[in-house]
């Protein structure tokens, strides 16, 4: 948006460029950098500067780019994933609240409100209650379920991977934590930043969406000589150690390549929700050893078992010399390992209260993975199966699977790929 209707030319926002132009900088003067720019801002005020235009805000994740935020994007400290249905019967419709959504999820992630205050009779178009919070490396990342191709009709775009995932050995799956049309993911390094966010998507598009479920969680990041660590789960383990990062490991497992599904998902990727119970209590009673044993890890190093790095390979051939193989066939990591697939994980702990049949914690891992083929996860899950020594202590009580669109370019919007052709 370059101009306000109701003000008329006046508030037309202008371009980095023509500020440096109107500035007498010049191209010259280009290397003053961002903070020569930030001083003339505060004097003229950064609500006059095109937000695809202005310079890089505190602590913030680029909403722009190949692939959306929030997926390769360094883990931040907290989540709120809602999951919405639709309410709009169109694809206009929901064209056009995607085109709605996309100045406000620029503004949240540069951590700008998304409009100013009124003192009349109407509402302040921002809820308001990430003032003063820069933006936390707030990143927003919205996908689509296979839900939403059954209400709407997008001619033939629904990928065949897009589809219920199958029943897996012992899932206790509650509706009311699962599927939904679309998902928003709201990671930040502040939790009322996150809720911020995702308050505010749903706020403007009152009418065309309702809430179908939704989880807050959270990670603790430690630092280490300004590095930061593997969180840990609520089972004191570390969560994440192996995971692809290097770009030619991202493209292999999480991006979708050109031909390999749908042509709008090129450069997208598949998200699979599960909310998983955690029994805390029957955990809190078993031993140290059993515990490693468990996952094939150490608990405090993170080393595999038998060794002492966290990132020491994990071999899980290797044997004593008694011939007995070091990490238990049953342990999580030896059955995850046993399938060539792979995904990038980014999951977070959670805790709601008490339930109520058992008196117990209601906790656990809203376990997110993201993978270029849901194929992935299934081949995973199926190889832990009934076997994996964690099952004892644990139940998945929640499953949902979204398609996230690709990155969005400048001067374009959220999901342009999946409307641009219709
Ligand atoms: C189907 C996929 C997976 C589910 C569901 C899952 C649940 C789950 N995992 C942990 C804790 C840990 N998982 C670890 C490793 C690991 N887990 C999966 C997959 C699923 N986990 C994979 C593919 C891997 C990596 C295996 C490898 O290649 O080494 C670990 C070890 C440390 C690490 O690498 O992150 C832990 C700990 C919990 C608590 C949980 C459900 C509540
Ligand atoms: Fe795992």
């Amino acid at each position: 948006m370059t101009k306000s209707k109701k003000d008329g030319v006046l508030h037309k926002k202008i371009s980095r460029r023509q500020l440096l132009k109107m500035t007498g900088i010049g191209a010259a003067g280009l290397a003053i950098g961002a903070t020569g720019i930030g001083g003339i801002l505060s004097t003229i005020g950064k609500d006059w500067i095109a937000e695809d235009e202005a310079p890089p805000a505190k602590n913030s994740v680029n909403f722009y780019g190949d692939h959306q935020a929030g997926i390769s994007t360094p883990s931040q400290t907290h989540i709120y994933f809602v999951a919405l249905d639709v309410v709009v019967k169109t694809k206009s419709e929901l064209q056009q609240l995607f085109k709605d959504w996309t100045p406000l999820a620029t503004k949240m992630m540069r951590g700008e409100i998304i409009g100013t205050a009124s003192t009349d009779m109407i509402p302040p178009k921002d809820t308001g209650e990430a003032l003063g919070l820069d933006a936390q490396n707030l990143s927003l990342t919205f996908g689509v379920g296979e839900s939403l191709f059954k209400k709407i009709n997008l001619g033939d775009k629904k990928p065949t991977q897009l589809k219920k995932l199958p029943h897996f050995p012992k899932d206790q799956l509650v509706e009311a934590y699962s599927n939904g049309d679309i998902c928003i993911q709201a990671c930040a390094d502040d939790p009322q930043v996150a809720f911020h966010a995702i308050r505010n998507l749903v706020r403007a598009a009152s009418g065309r969406v309702t809430l179908k479920w939704s989880q807050a969680g959270f990670n603790a990041i430690a630092k280490k000589d300004g590095h930061s660590q593997t969180p840990r789960n609520l089972f004191a383990f570390k969560d994440g150690t192996e995971n692809p990062r290097a770009k030619e490991d991202l493209n292999k497992v999480v991006w979708v390549q050109h031909g390999e599904s749908k042509p709008w998902m090129t450069g997208g990727t598949y998200l699979i929700a599960r909310r998983i119970q955690m029994h805390l209590e029957t955990w809190d009673r078993t031993a140290l050893d059993e515990q490693e044993a468990t996952f094939g890890r150490h608990r405090n190093s993170g080393a595999p078992l038998g060794k002492d790095g966290e990132y020491d390979a994990m071999e899980i051939e290797r044997k004593d010399e008694d011939g007995h193989l070091i990490v238990p066939n049953t342990s999580h990591v030896f059955l995850a390992k046993s399938v060539k697939a792979r995904l990038l994980r980014r999951s977070y702990s959670y805790v709601s209260g008490v339930v109520d049949s058992t008196g117990t914690h209601d906790a656990g891992l809203l376990f997110i993975s993201f993978q270029k083929d849901p194929q992935q996860f299934i081949d995973i899950q199926n190889s832990l199966g009934r076997l994996d020594k964690m099952n004892e202590y644990i139940t998945h009580r929640g499953s949902a699977m979204f398609a996230c669109f690709p990155g969005v370019r400048k001067g374009s919007y959220i999901g342009e790929t999946l409307f641009s052709t219709l």
